[in-house]
Order: C-alpha cells, then structure tokens, then sequence
C-alpha cells in the first residue's frame, strides 16, 4: 500500500486530580514506563472503575497503536491511594514529551515517529528520480531516539515544574527542563492559531462559528487562561515586523476567581464528586432560586431606565441572604448554576476591561476551565459582547486545555516545529473509549482487538454508542445569555474525566497544490454541512449506505468471523460518529461532505479494512480491459468516463441488474449532448490547438474509479492527449477508498492497456510507468526518451474527495510544469473542486449520480453530465 511518511503529534490530557485529596499535590502516581510517562488517575477516590485501557491509534495510511495502552495494568492495591501503571507494551517510539503541570490537572504532550512502511515500486522510484522528490522519511527534524532514563529531560511547565523537579529526579531520574509558564501559553496559542485549521471560534447562544485567522492579521489579541486562576494575556506584534514573528506579550492582568474557584467552591456546596458531575448539575439548574435578579429587588420590574431587565442577574447567591435557609435547602444543581455564571461573567467581564484597556478588540480564551461546554462559552461571550456593546469579541480554542503543555513542547530545539506549516497537520477522530451511561471507562483504544470488544460490549447493554467528546446541546442560554440553560438532561459528555487524547499527525511530506489560484479563499467542500437540512440528508445517505459497505468490508477480508466481528464493530463505530456528529456537527472541526466521506474511510482502516472494495475492482478492471480494444476502434467521445462509482445508491441498484459492461455500454448510448454542464467545444478547440495555441505541455488527470472508469474513460482521453504531444501524469489516491483506483494499482493497469495501444505503451515506457522497461532504460539497454511520457503519482489521499491544500509532494513536484488539470468523478470535482480555481486550464468532469447535488448544484437531474471547461485565470 502507498504509504506516507509520518511523524504524530499526540496531546493528551492526564487525569483531573493532581489535587486527589484538595490540598495536596501528588505526583507518584506518574510512572515511567519504557521511557515513556504517563499520568492517570489512580481512583484515589474510589468511585473510578479501573479497566484495561489501550492506546490511540490514528493513521492516515493504516492504524497502528501510539500510545500503546493494550494490557496496561494497575500495580499493587486498587484500594491504594496511588498506585502504580504499568504500561508493558508501549513501544519506545516516543521523543518529545512535555508536561503542563498545573494547579488542578497536569497536560501531557508527546511525539512519536513513524517509518514509512512504504515499499518502494517501481512506480515510485521513477517517479522520484522523475520530478526530484525526495523521501519524506530523511527529513532531518525528526528523531525517534529515546532517551535513557538516567539523562532524560522533560520540558514542562506551570508551577509543578517547580515544585516536582526534585520528586522527577529523586524518583524517576528525570530532569525537568522548567519553562516559564506564560512564556508557553503564548506559544502554545500561537501555534495553535496558526498551525490548525479551524482551531478558534465564537459561541454565541449555542452557536458554534469557525473563525479563520489569517496568519498575518493574528496580533494584537487578549489571551485569557481560565485554570485553576486566571491570566490575562496582552500579545502585540514585535516592534521589527518579521513575517513569522510570535509577537510580544506581557500579562497585564488576571483574577483569582477562576476555574479552581468553580470547582473548589462547587465542591464544597453540592459534594459533588467530579468536576463534569459539577457541570453537569449545572445544566438542569435554576440559579433564579438563589441569585438576587433585577426584578427581585424592582417588584418584578426592568430598570430599564438603565438598561437592566428583571431577569438581569444583581447579585449572584444574593436571595440567600433574605432567606432562612440552609444549603441542604436549595438543590446543588441551582447552586452549581449560579456559581459557573457568577464566575464566567466575572471572567469575561474583567477580559473586556482589560481589551477595552489596551485597545483590543480580539478576546481568545483558553484553559481548561472552559471545558467544551457550551453555556460556559456563551455566558463568557454574552458578558464580553454586553459590556462591549458589541465592539470586542469572545473567541475560544478547540484545544483550549493544551496552550502551556504545546507551549512547552514547542521550546524544543530541533522538533522542526517552529516552522511547521498549516498543510502538514493532519487531524484524526478515531474512535475513542466508548462509555456506556455516561461514565467512561477509559481513553481511547489502539488495540483493535479491545475495540471490537468494547463495541460489542454496547450492544449487550443495549446503550446508545457515542463518541466520547464533549459535546455541546445547542442553544442553551436563551435570551440574550441571562435566562437559565434550556434544560437537555445529561447532555454534558464526559470527556473521559481520566484522560482526554487528541492526535495530530505530522506528515511532512503533505504541501499545498501549487496551482491553485488562491489557496487562501480556496474551500474544498461545495456542500457545507452547517446548513441542518443538508447535514441531515447526507447524514441519511451514508447511513443507508452502511449495510451494503459493511458486507463488501467483510467479504473482502474472507467472510471470516474475525472480519464479521470487525465489520459489525466498524458499523457501530461509524454510526456512533454520525450520531454525535448530527448532535453537534462542528464537533470535529468545521464540517463538510469531503470530511464525513473521508471519515468513513478512516474509520474502515481503523478497524483493519485495508481495501474493501479490492475484488470488486479487479473484477472491472478485467471486465473493462477486455472490451478495451472495441473502445479504442470505435472512440469518438472523450467522455466516458466517471459512469458507474460505488458510492452511489443509484449506481449500486442498477449494478444489480446487468454487468457494468452493459451499464457501461447503455450509459454511453444515452449520454446524448448536449450535456447538462457542456464546455467540451471549448476544450476541445483548446485541445486540437485552434487559435494557434501549443498544445498543453502537461496534463494532470485526477482519475477516480476502477474499472470502466479507469480503463474505458481516462486512460483513453490520456491517449488522445498524449498522441497530441501533452504529457499526461494519472493522478490517483495513494490509500483505497471504495472502488478508486490507487496509485500502486495504476502500473498493472496502464500496462495491461498498453497490449492494447501503441501509443499508450511507448507513453508508459518513456514515463517510467512499466516496470520492466524501467528496468531496461536504467540498463541502458532499451532508449526510448523521444515518446511522450505517461506518468503516474499518488494524490496523498485516501477519500473519495480532494482537499488540495493537502497533497502528497510528488503530485505537487509533478504540478510545477502542468499546464492542464483534469479533475473526474463526483468526488473530486463535484462534491470537492467544483468551485475552486486554477492557475492553468481546468476540465471538470463528471456524471452526476445523485439526484438532489444534480439539482443543487447544475440545476438538472441524476445522470447528468458535467464537462466543465475554465481556461487558466492567470
Ligand atoms: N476533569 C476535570 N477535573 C478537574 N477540573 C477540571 C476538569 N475538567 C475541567 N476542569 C476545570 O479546569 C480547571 C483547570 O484548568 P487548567 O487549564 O488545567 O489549569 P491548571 O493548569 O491550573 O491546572 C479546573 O480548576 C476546573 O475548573
Ligand atoms: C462517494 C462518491 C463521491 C463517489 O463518487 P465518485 O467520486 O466515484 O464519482 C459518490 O458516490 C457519492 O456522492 N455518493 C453518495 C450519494 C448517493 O448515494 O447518492
Ligand atoms: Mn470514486
């Protein structure tokens, strides 16, 4: 399988409690295990089920176990406050590992790096030596040599970098390397802000909005960390304006009154046990039982003479005063209502102040007191957008938990991150621990096998399976943030209250296709999910989708019970993120059609389904090949393409009444011009060089399926631009993804075409592309460099769509003298593309096999055909 070269970036949360017993820090539940630590809570208090636990395990190319997790077993006592884990199986791959370790939880970073398993093909190797590409493995930033515990150093931060550096060397021989701690919290959202798509964005009366920061526009801004305590940050711009420069900061403020407060004081009035039981509580709240409103004080009146509604909160806990009662008479959920408000506004408050201070009109708010949770978000941004009337503007981070820890981790020298680039980050959402009523029950799982199980263990509970990030329930606040939050039951969910893993994948090979014409206002997604009557149509589609998929995934594993058991696994894994991501559809990140299709298929690797659709494509590619010879004598058309593809419910119901030859054939008769979308003159006139332009230099073909698709449409369109001198580079996906042809498949393919055609043959020998007469040029034995050549390169993908800005750095290499792009299929050039501009000349094709896109997106019906012509715009 084309694999890629990549190094992972995993963050991940330790455990709540360094404070297990409130006032007293406690570090010795922190074991080094194979050089690698790892903090979890140790149930000291005694309510936390311990189990097994298993390690991530996100890949672009296949899943493999990071963090290994599988067998991790608690040493001595469970009784015991803190006793020791044991992580037998963590392979020693971890460099870089840095710690925030605060006032209430303690954040753990780490690097791990990964070989490319790739196996150099043919294919590849003149494709390197072709374009000068050189293997992403050799990249020098990277290295995966661990250090011996005796000399080890760990960067970390916040004050337990301070207060546990003798306890680190004492007990585990490791030396803390201390970085200050605003120092990191400022890198760390620096990075985040520049370096993550879609990492900051408002929320505003259960709203989620993504907001894109450009890069160069970042400074000034207001950080505000809500931990245990609160600071407030104020970064401006370096004086000297350097392009990349992280900018200046000083911390001109902060509050006692943070998230500690929250739950330290919560604790104490509700004996709540945990901090999301707390929040939790929260959600069905009435803090109208024990705040003093507006309209207490005003006989049920405004005071609108200034601007205060009766429902305006005057004084938090303020009825207490008036009242005879004790706290066992007012429910903990009103009283943990009151008191997140009293401190979110107090917080958000003072945050304008201080931008209204400075001049700042950007609020970003970090820290993990923020948790994800949506009335948290909007009460911080109500008291923001109300005392500012407007002019300042509350924004918060995904990550909003890890500024100090990647802060830390980023003071490495030589981890090559500094200059570490948008495009090369590749974010996963693997299925992580699943719970069952709430409770969780561990972090995520790498090891397939304890995946399976846990699926299985769902379906025996007969518990609703659902990611295990914390989720939001939409339009909480009500009027204006003052009103109580609509009360949605136990919505809150848990973010695994132990440990809370995130991954980001490095690949350093990924850059940005250099043709686009603007790759800042370049979206790949056509259909945005954000509009709910969209989301819920493809939402439906990919559901029903799902048994059919599920039976392919199986039977391209054997049928076997193992393969039953993982597809049945895989199906519950899918439907789980399609359900959560219908609760919360920014869930992931900013979401679009490309995006749920790509999930699908990572989810599929994830459960060990390396090609599900493999027979299936061998089948059509020999079917297609045998009537090859038959097409090329009758060719006439260069739109044959793009006819029959396997992610569509239409195609899939008509495959089951005739062979897709006879489709193929059909399709062919019926496809009558003019087409829906029909610039083929335009292209054409281009082609054959009227108005006495060259013809193209080179041509890239984003080829889509197997099959007819492959072998009846595009290798022969390769052939008519090849026998006018265009040299043609085929495009394909580097990983499977349903029935799209790969990149490792193209070489058989093109070389079982080229019996058939002369001109495709010497094409393929001059680019390298037949393995044997590769062999022979190197030899020297055979020349044949006066023939156009055909060529083949891996996108660097493994989707059925294309997000540009992330290809593999062949095709990128391979794009620098193309003059032409050739975008097929609906994937590519429908539901991704279809709107993006190029420097060069674009062709659009595709047959569109759906029929609400057709009537979305061309105004026309499902069979309707795309040829759409756009010479270059620059
Ligand atoms: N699982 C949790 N356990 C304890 N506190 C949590 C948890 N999740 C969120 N919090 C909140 O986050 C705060 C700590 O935020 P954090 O940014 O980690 O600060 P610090 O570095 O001071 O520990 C806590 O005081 C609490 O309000
Ligand atoms: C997954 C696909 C994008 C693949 O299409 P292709 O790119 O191969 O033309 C397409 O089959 C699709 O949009 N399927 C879902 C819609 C449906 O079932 O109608
Ligand atoms: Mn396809």
């Amino acid at each position: 399988m084309a694999g890629l070269t990549e190094d992972h970036l995993h963050h991940l949360l330790g455990t709540n409690d360094i404070n297990d017993d409130a006032s007293k820090n406690k570090v010795d539940h922190i074991v080094v295990i194979k050089d690698t630590v790892v903090e979890r809570e140790a149930g000291g208090a005694g309510d936390k089920e311990m189990v097994p636990v298993a390690g991530s395990s996100i890949h672009r190319s296949t899943s493999r176990p990071q963090l290994d997790l599988s067998g991790a077993a608690i040493q001595g006592n469970f009784e015991e406050r803190d006793p020791t884990i044991l992580l037998p199986n963590q392979s020693d791959d971890i460099s870089h590992l840095a710690l925030d370790i605060g006032g209430s939880l303690i954040k753990l970073i780490y690097f791990s790096r990964h070989e490319d398993r790739f196996v150099n093909d043919g294919r590849k190797r003149s494709v390197k030596g072709r374009f000068g590409v050189s293997n992403g493995v050799d990249s020098s930033c990277w290295h995966a040599e661990v250090p011996k515990n005796e000399n080890a150093v760990i960067k970390a931060t916040g004050g337990g970098a301070h207060k546990f550096a003798d306890l680190f060397k004492e007990r585990l021989g490791i030396s803390i390397d201390k970085e200050d701690e605003m120092d990191c919290l400022v890198a760390g959202a620096n990075f985040l802000l520049k370096a993550i798509r879609h990492e900051a964005f408002t929320h505003m009366e259960g709203h989620k909005e993504f907001v894109q920061i450009d890069h160069n526009d970042l400074f000034p801004y207001l950080l505000v960390n809500i931990g245990s305590g609160v600071s407030m940050i104020k970064v401006t711009p370096l004086l000297f304006l350097t392009v990349d420069g992280d900018g200046k900061f000083q911390r001109v403020s902060g509050t006692n009154v943070g998230g500690g407060t929250y739950w330290g004081l919560g604790r104490l009035l509700t004996k709540c046990k945990s901090f999301d039981e707390l929040l939790e509580l929260s959600q069905r709240g009435d803090n109208r039982t024990i705040d003093m409103l507006v309209g207490d004080i005003y006989g049920g009146m405004d005071y609108s003479k200034i601007g205060l509604s009766a429902s305006t909160i005057a004084s938090s806990f303020g009825k207490a005063i008036s009242e005879n009662k004790d706290i066992e008479d007012y429910r903990p959920e009103d009283i943990s209502l009151s008191l997140l408000r009293m401190i979110s506004y107090n917080i958000g408050q003072i945050a304008y102040l201080n931008a209204l201070r400075f001049g700042l009109k950007r609020i970003f708010f970090g820290g993990f007191f923020i948790r994800g949770h949506a009335y948290t978000m909007d009460t911080i941004s109500f008291a923001v957008q109300f005392w500012s009337k407007g002019q300042a503007q509350a924004m918060f981070l995904r990550h909003e938990g890890f500024l100090g820890a990647l802060g830390a981790f980023m003071s490495y020298e030589k981890h090559g991150l500094d200059d570490l680039m948008v495009h090369q980050l590749v974010e996963r959402f693997p299925m992580g621990a699943p719970y069952t009523g709430g409770k969780i029950h561990g972090p995520p799982l790498g090891d397939l096998n304890e995946k399976i199980s846990w699926m299985e263990k769902f379906v025996q509970k007969g518990t609703e399976i659902t990611a295990p990030v914390p989720m939001a329930p939409p339009g909480t606040t009500g009027l204006g943030g003052f009103e109580v939050p609509s009360s949605r039951g136990n919505t809150l969910r848990s973010d695994a209250s132990n440990l809370n893993v995130g991954v980001l994948h490095l690949v350093p090979t990924l850059e940005v296709f250099p043709l686009l014409a603007d790759q800042k206002t370049y979206e790949p997604n056509t259909i945005d999910l954000s509009d709910p009557g969209e989301l819920e149509y493809w939402f439906t589609v990919l559901s029903g989708h799902l048994p059919d998929l599920v039976d392919k995934a199986v039977a391209s594993e054997g049928g076997t019970d193992d393969a039953k058991r993982r597809g049945d696994a895989f199906a519950r894994a899918f439907s789980a993120h399609l359900a959560r991501l219908m609760e919360e559809p920014a869930a992931y990140g900013k979401l679009g059609l490309a995006n749920l299709l790509e999930l699908r298929e990572e989810c599929l690797r994830e459960f060990q389904f390396v090609d599900a659709y493999r027979s299936i494509k061998q089948r059509e590619n020999e079917a297609s090949l045998a009537v090859l010879p038959d097409l090329l004598l009758e060719l006439d058309s260069v739109l044959a393409a793009n006819i029959f593809d396997w992610g569509s419910r239409a195609c899939v119901d008509l495959y089951h009444q005739g062979t897709i030859i006879e489709i193929y054939r059909m399709s062919r008769k019926k496809m009558q011009r003019p087409w829906r979308v029909d610039n083929f003159d335009a292209f054409k006139e281009r082609m054959i060089g009227g108005s006495g332009k060259k013809p193209h230099k080179r041509a890239l073909l984003f080829v889509d399926n197997s099959g007819a698709d492959i072998v009846l449409g595009m290798l022969p369109l390769a052939r008519e631009l090849l026998r006018r001198g265009t040299e043609v580079v085929l495009v394909a996906n580097s990983l499977p993804a349903l029935n799209d042809v790969t990149a490792m498949e193209l070489p058989e393919i093109v070389a079982e075409a080229a019996k058939h055609c002369d001109i495709l043959r010497g094409a393929a020998e001059a680019g390298g592309l037949l393995v044997d007469a590769m062999i022979n040029i190197q030899d020297g034995s055979k020349e044949n460099s006066s023939a156009v050549p055909l060529m083949a390169v891996e996108n660097g993908c493994g989707s059925p769509c294309i997000d540009l800005r992330q290809v593999s750095s062949e095709l990128a290499a391979a794009a620098k003298d193309a003059d032409l792009v050739i975008l097929e299929g609906m994937g590519r050039s429908l539901h991704t593309n279809f709107n993006a501009q190029f420097k060069c000349d674009t062709l659009k094709l595709a047959m569109v096999k759906n029929q609400r896109l057709a009537e979305k997106l061309i105004i026309g019906n499902i069979y309707d055909c795309v040829c759409r012509y756009e010479p270059a715009t620059r």
